[in-house]
């Protein structure tokens, strides 16, 4: 439970505990609705030869009243989950975060270096959008602006990002402080360095709770943090121990366990298992899908690794040189990729059976100070045409759910 739900379980405790005995009339009703017992009704009603058929037919028209009442009920009942269950759908179809045209620049003293470009996408709540691409294409800079973490020499140029209706590009700092951590968090790129050497790992807790405004008796907190630290499988003592006693695993499920202490809508994880081994790659991963099923957030998973990244997310983005190259439902981006940025990190994963040779991709990623004219892909792209030299292909989308910005990519999906 994190602060916000300790606040809720204490506003529910203090709720007097109400009677749990079922009201006469409900006993009536569900007498009445058992199948048999109405027939026998019934059948003594129409007993002429019955001493006292009066009776029994007025008890009958009681009881078909009630069944009447009932279904009326039931009826009810099943309409009023419809309607929540479209709202709840509607919900769902509407997006928790929509970044519109994001362009972030580093103004270097050799001219300004186009880290992210007219970036676009929307995440749906719970969802799990992951965005590839190689180092450099500007990943963690989206990460960072999205939660305005961006230092000089950056800059956010333009763009939008709408969370839950509101643009924090619109906010001031103070608001801004304010919904980071409660409603958009970040586990950092090597978020297990950015943990305080000198503070214990209670302390970071108690800064972060503090910060955001929750006011507790000491007993409250240490609940609070040995609940959070459960959550990502930490033992509470690990409250007591400073960042070097803890293994990179651990560290790791720290900043986890800080990130969602407020359960924020949205948590974005930039390479949450850079420099993790493979068992505690997968372990960290299992503990960031276990924490986002609790408390329901968006997760946008950041990372370098294809292979890695697919596993978990539901949509992908492929990031190219600062741009979105292509976006779709996972399954889809890895059995038909369409753009051959797309195709050639697939091509570059090892494949389960070892077979097939293992294929980079040729050349290297552009300068962001001076990137190429036209398709930035198109001096490593092997079907490039004279097209792809002169003119900068748009995000376009070419069938349902699936983006691409190629010009050899024809509305449809076909190269
Ligand atoms: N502080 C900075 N000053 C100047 N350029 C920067 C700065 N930070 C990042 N860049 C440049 O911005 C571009 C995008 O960097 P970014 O770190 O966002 O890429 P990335 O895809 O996350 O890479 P990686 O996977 O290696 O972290 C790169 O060209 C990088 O050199």
């Amino acid at each position: 439970m994190g602060a916000r739900g300790a606040r809720h379980a204490a506003s529910r405790a203090e709720t007097p505990a109400t009677p749990t005995r079922r009201p006469r009339k409900a006993r009536r009703d569900v007498r009445c609705v058992n199948g048999l017992s109405i027939a026998v009704l019934l059948l003594e009603a129409s007993d002429r030869s019955s001493p006292d058929t009066r009776g029994r037919r007025k008890r009958a028209c009681h009881c078909l009243q009630h069944i009447g009442t009932l279904i009326a009920s039931l009826a009810d009942k099943v309409t009023s989950v419809k309607v929540k269950r479209a709202a709840r759908n509607g919900d769902a179809m509407r997006p928790i975060l929509e970044v519109k045209d994001l362009t972030v620049y580093y103004h270097t003293p050799a001219g300004p270096v186009r880290a992210v470009e007219g970036v676009t996408f929307s995440v749906h709540p719970q969802e799990w959008f992951g965005i590839v691409g190689e180092s450099g294409s500007g990943k963690s800079t989206v990460a960072l602006a999205l939660l305005r973490l961006i230092k000089p020499p950056g800059r956010i140029e333009r763009g939008q990002i709408v969370l839950d209706g509101r643009d924090l590009l619109a906010f001031d700092e103070e608001d801004m402080r304010n919904y980071r951590l409660a409603q958009i968090a970040l586990v950092a790129q090597g978020a297990m360095n950015s943990l305080n050497p000198v503070k214990r790992v209670r302390d970071h807790f108690l800064l972060a709770l503090r910060d955001h405004g929750v006011q507790l008796g000491e007993q409250e907190y240490d609940r609070i943090i040995a609940t959070l630290l459960k959550r990502v499988g930490l033992r509470p003592e690990v409250a007591h121990l400073y960042p070097h006693e803890l293994s990179g695993g651990m560290k790791q499920r720290v900043c986890i366990a800080l990130a969602i202490s407020l359960e924020p809508k949205v948590l974005v994880a930039d390479e949450p298992t850079s420099a993790l081994d493979v068992v505690v790659q997968w372990q960290v991963m299992e503990t960031l899908r276990a924490v986002q099923r609790e408390i329901g957030a968006a997760v946008i998973l950041i990372g370098h690794d294809m292979g890695l990244i697919a596993q978990t997310v539901d949509r992908i983005a492929v990031m190219y040189a600062g741009r979105l190259v292509e976006v779709g439902p996972t399954r889809e981006i890895l059995t038909e990729p369409l753009h051959p940025y797309t195709r050639a990190l697939i091509a570059s994963l090892p494949s389960l059976d070892g077979r097939g040779e293992l294929r980079g991709i040729a050349g290297l990623p552009p300068s962001l100070l001076n990137p190429p004219a036209g398709c930035a892909f198109h001096p490593r792209c092997p079907v490039a045409i004279d097209r792809c030299r002169m003119e900068r292909p748009l995000l376009r989308e070419v069938r349902p759910r699936r983006w691409v910005a190629c010009h050899l990519v024809e509305n449809g999906g076909t190269t």
